[in-house]
């Protein structure tokens, strides 16, 4: 756990933050800016480029191939006061999220806690899509008859270690972005779930190789009808699926009802995200 908790910040293993903010989309792979690269958030057509130490150059070097961005400003500071606005402890269902830097050992009711560091990837729980799955987790692993799942895309890891804490006893989660499994992973450990989640970087096809009670998947509509005509769902019993727009959630709907999957619950949140709960009749 040392490695995990930086002493003083509350848990998060990021202390003070590098920020440069730049004009445009970037891409950057890991690879070519180093370990110290945290991740990249666009937002209306500006990157905020993360780092745990001071990286001008490295960002510099990036512009450089990429023509048409501008690094605007550059920003320090700590970790949890970039994302403490952005991300407070809110409950869904039994389960109570709450960052790292949250001292209150108030549960407020909820039976599962979850201590989430987001790191810069997708997955506060605050979108609709996983607020849903959460729910959804909820309601399927109640008593002992989940004992595996499998989490697609897990960005997080949050609904990852929300099965785990609804009883499942065995998790496998998995991303494609590196950042993310690494965020996943450090979740992991800040729960003490060491033992019940394994998280690697890996892409939704192999969703097919991994049996499960359970199949968890938050993510885009191509990549979910992939790994719906890869057989994904094969040698499992429960889908919940998610992150699926009005029409996406009906070919979904279709494919799954020509694979015998029964769809036991559908979700629509804000006239907009689409959750299915599906049991797999095969
Ligand atoms: C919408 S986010 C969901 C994150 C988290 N499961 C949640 O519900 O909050 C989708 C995640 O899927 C990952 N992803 C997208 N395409 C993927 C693929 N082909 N294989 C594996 N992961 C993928 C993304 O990196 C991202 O973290």
């Amino acid at each position: 756990m040392s490695d995990v908790a930086a002493p003083g910040l509350g848990g998060s293993p990021y202390q003070d933050l590098h920020i440069y903010y730049v004009e445009g989309r970037v891409d950057v792979a890991p690879g070519e800016v180093g370990a110290s690269y945290i991740g990249n958030w666009v937002e209306d057509g500006y990157s905020f480029l993360f780092f745990s130490q001071p990286a001008r150059e490295s960002v510099e070097r990036i512009l450089t191939t990429q023509p048409g961005r501008v690094l605007v400003d550059e920003y320090r500071m700590r970790y949890e006061d970039w994302l403490g606005e952005r991300f407070k402890r809110f409950s869904v269902g039994k389960f109570l999220i709450v960052p790292p830097w949250d001292p209150s050992p108030d549960d407020g009711g909820a039976t599962a806690r979850i201590v989430l560091d987001p790191g810069v990837v997708f997955g506060t729980g605050t979108h609709p899509t996983t607020r849903d799955c959460l729910e959804l987790i909820e309601q399927v692993c109640k008593g002992d008859t989940i004992r595996t799942a499998v989490d697609v895309g897990t960005g997080t890891g949050l609904l990852a270690l929300a099965a785990a804490r609804a009883g499942c006893r065995r998790v496998i989660a998995f991303d494609f972005n590196f950042l993310a499994a690494r965020t996943a992973i450090r979740n992991v450990a800040l729960n003490g779930l060491s033992r019940n989640v394994l998280v690697f970087q890996g892409k939704a096809e192999e969703a097919a190789c991994i049996p499960a009670d359970l199949m968890i998947a938050n993510i885009h509509f191509e990549v979910m009808m992939g790994m719906l005509a890869s057989d994904a769902a094969d040698g499992k019993r429960w889908l919940i699926l998610s992150g699926l727009l009005r029409s996406q959630a009906a070919e979904v709907r279709r494919r799954l009802l020509a694979e015998s999957v029964e769809i036991a619950a559908h979700r629509e949140r804000d006239g907009i995200w689409h959750t299915f709960l599906g049991r797999v009749r095969r």
